[in-house]
């Protein structure tokens, strides 16, 4: 077995044996999951793109890759960092090791890493840039040039698709913003009969308004939501034209387009059981999250936001409902892949607030007649 480290910003170096791909690319920030399952979703969830993801549950890979599980076709992730990884999967639907996918994939992993230990660091200090190494005889080096990178901050254009496509279907038409959208989301919408089209993170207002959808979802995606700035607009402009509903990034955008602003979390909610609580209903959902930004409690007040969920361990905002446009949003993951499927209810909820528009006759006839007239 070749060794392997995790060289990270303030010096401490974790130490394991070679896993995976290679080497070429080997920077990211130091994050962790703490699901005991659904590590193939989350080394395919793009929101990941940059990031070098710990898995604090100590065996990941025991039930194998399968070929239904993907939450994007290229993982986006830096590398995996693990404690143990199986060599002998076990499931019905494997197909593949996770070293695997790994070595397919282009993406390195290390395992026999204390993985608690680094979590209680990250926990304690916040998240930190880290470099994966084969050797450490440069250490200094190493170290030096890690604290000067930039991690980038174009990750959207990254994973966003560049063009347009459709998943058809027969009932409402859905506009979906790519933003590194998880399949998850899309999959709840063919499930439920919608025509859905996936289009490019920067598609005009305009261009969205004139596919004429009957609601607008705005994705999950990677890094800072501040600096997705047309996107900002194009959501500021959609507001009030069309029902919206946005999921995490999708969240914050909506947030930062209606002037409330968002922060960086110390070490951000990566998991399959994070609680939130629904201030309207008191019910409590477990729910599936991966973010390291959110929405600044305080920063609503002067908005037309409310906050309808905040998370149980932390007090962040989970939830927001717009007062006056049909527009809501949540933080963390309703399509629940992975993860506990307690708010998937949200996308009936999306499609009876289309419903109710289109039984008002409100915005998709609008857009009719505007047509027309034009
Ligand atoms: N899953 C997501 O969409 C994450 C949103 C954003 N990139 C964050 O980390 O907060």
């Amino acid at each position: 077995m070749c060794k392997r480290y995790l060289l990270l910003e303030d010096g401490s170096v974790f130490e394991g044996y070679a896993f995976g791909g290679e080497l070429n690319n080997p920077d990211g920030e130091v994050v962790f999951n703490t699901g005991m399952t659904g590590y193939q979703e989350t080394i395919s969830d793009p929101s990941y793109h940059g990031q070098i993801v710990t898995m604090t549950y100590p065996l990941i890979g025991n039930y194998g890759i399968n070929r239904d599980d993907f939450e994007s076709i290229q993982p986006a992730i830096q590398g995996l960092v693990v404690k143990e990884w199986a060599e002998y999967p076990s499931n019905f639907r494997n197909e593949m090791t996770l070293d695997e996918l790994l070595k397919l994939k282009g993406i390195p992993g290390i395992h026999g890493v204390d993985t608690r230990q680094l979590t209680r660091l990250i926990r304690q200090f916040g998240t930190m840039k880290g470099r994966l190494l084969d050797s450490l005889d440069q250490k200094e080096d190493e170290l030096n040039s890690l604290r000067d990178i930039q991690l980038p901050t174009d990750q959207v254009k990254k994973v966003s698709t560049s063009k347009p496509y459709v998943a058809p279907g027969r009932g409402h038409r859905i506009v979906l913003i790519d933003y590194g959208m998880k399949h998850g989301i899309l999959r709840e919408f063919t499930r439920r009969n919608c025509h859905v089209t996936v289009v490019p993170h920067d598609m005009s207002a305009e261009e969205i308004m004139q596919l004429q959808p009957d609601g607008v979802m705005l994705s999950n995606g990677p890094g800072d939501p501040k600096n997705v700035s047309e996107g900002i607009e194009v959501v500021r402009e959609l507001l009030g034209k069309t029902p919206i509903f946005g999921i995490c990034l999708g969240h914050q955008l909506i947030a930062l387009a209606c002037h409330a602003d968002t922060v960086k979390m110390k070490f951000g909610h990566r998991g399959v059981n994070h609680p939130v609580k629904d201030l309207r209903t008191n019910e409590v959902w477990m729910t599936s999250q991966n973010h390291g930004y959110a929405v600044e409690r305080s920063s609503l007040e002067n908005t037309d936001l409310i906050m309808t969920q905040y998370a149980i361990n932390d007090d962040t905002v989970e939830g927001l409902e717009h007062e006056l446009y049909n527009a809501f949003s949540v933080q963390y993951h309703p399509e629940s892949s992975p993860g506990p499927q307690d708010s998937n209810s949200l996308f009936d909820q999306f499609i009876s607030r289309i419903q109710s528009e289109k039984d008002k006759g409100g915005f998709s006839c609008q857009s009719e007649k505007t047509l027309i007239k034009s």
